[in-house]
């Protein structure tokens, strides 16, 4: 079977650089390129710490993705540059597989009808780890029964967009199965702005910002007399590798947008 030719946003990054560890170690991939802010024209492999990979760096995507031929990005950078990436690569038929956050839903709704225009497939996946897209499955069949729930997401301080990628995608799952109620006393008041955290169709969601943590999240239900934690813990991030694999299998025979990697599991 041929290789999967992949070009890889964001190689210096945390997640970026656990990529380039697992292209270099699994014979399913190719490195093509690499698109990043620095080094441009430079190898991947004469940059401190990365892997001994002979792509070449471009700081220019667009060159980078009309120039080279591969066959999925993966894009592990920040929410207005991942967007623009992706839509670029659409445009140039190279599948994305999305691990940045942070899109609008706006975003999402113009990538899925850009896919379906070029007839391209793509998967952006707000969490690649396999047990927080359990965590998630669980949280929505919970819901249907105990719809009162508030999510806690715990992740390092470095992180830019809040609530999480994960919080956001939890929320929309449970929306699905529950109908919209708002929670807590009726006549609630915050005597600090922001003490009852951010709401999705009645849902509080909680950010919590910490160095020492990775990726970490908790969805609280309450019931009469008892309340039920369902909760995930990414201790390192080679926990979000088998996911990015996967999508890059998969994303190979689509035709159309994915948001999450629920819909690729059998
Ligand atoms: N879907 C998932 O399972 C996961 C998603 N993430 C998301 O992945 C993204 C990256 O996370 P981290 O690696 O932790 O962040 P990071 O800050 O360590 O890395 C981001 C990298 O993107 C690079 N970058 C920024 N603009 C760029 C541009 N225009 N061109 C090329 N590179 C550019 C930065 O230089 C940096 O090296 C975030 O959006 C995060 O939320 C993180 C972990 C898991
Ligand atoms: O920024 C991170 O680190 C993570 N981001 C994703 C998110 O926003 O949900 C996935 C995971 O939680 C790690």
């Amino acid at each position: 079977m041929s290789k999967i030719r992949a070009i890889v946003a964001g190689p210096r990054g945390k997640m970026g650089r656990e990529a380039l560890r697992m292209i270099e170690k699994d014979e399913t991939f190719e490195l093509v390129a690499c698109i990043d802010r620095k080094h441009d024209g430079e190898r991947v492999r004469d940059i401190e710490g990365l892997p001994a990979l002979e792509a070449l760096i471009y700081t220019d995507p667009e060159t980078c993705l009309m120039e080279v031929e591969a066959d999925v990005l993966i894009d592990l950078t920040t929410p207005e540059n991942g967007y623009v990436h992706t839509k670029w690569a659409i445009e140039n038929h190279i599948r994305p597989v999305v691990g940045t956050t942070g899109f609008s839903e706006q975003q999402l709704r113009e990538l899925s009808t850009l896919c379906e225009e070029k007839g391209i497939g793509a998967v952006i996946a707000p969490n690649f780890a396999i047990g927080a897209v359990l965590m998630m499955q669980f949280s929505k069949w919970a819901a249907k029964h105990m719809p009162h729930v508030e999510i806690i997401e715990k992740h390092h301080d470095q992180k830019l967009d809040a609530p999480s990628g994960t919080a956001i995608k939890t929320a929309q799952l449970i929306q699905e199965v529950r109908s919209s109620q708002s929670q807590g006393h009726p006549e609630e008041q915050e005597t600090h702005e922001g003490a009852r955290g951010a709401e999705i169709d009645g849902m509080r969601i909680h950010s919590m910002r910490l160095p020492g943590l990775i990726a970490h999240q908790e969805v609280i239900f309450g019931g009469q007399g008892q309340t039920l934690t369902i909760k995930h813990d990414s201790h390192d991030r080679e926990s979000f590798m088998s996911g990015v694999k996967l999508a890059s299998e998969k994303v190979m025979s689509l035709d159309q947008l994915v948001y999450g990697l629920e819909h690729l599991l059998d």
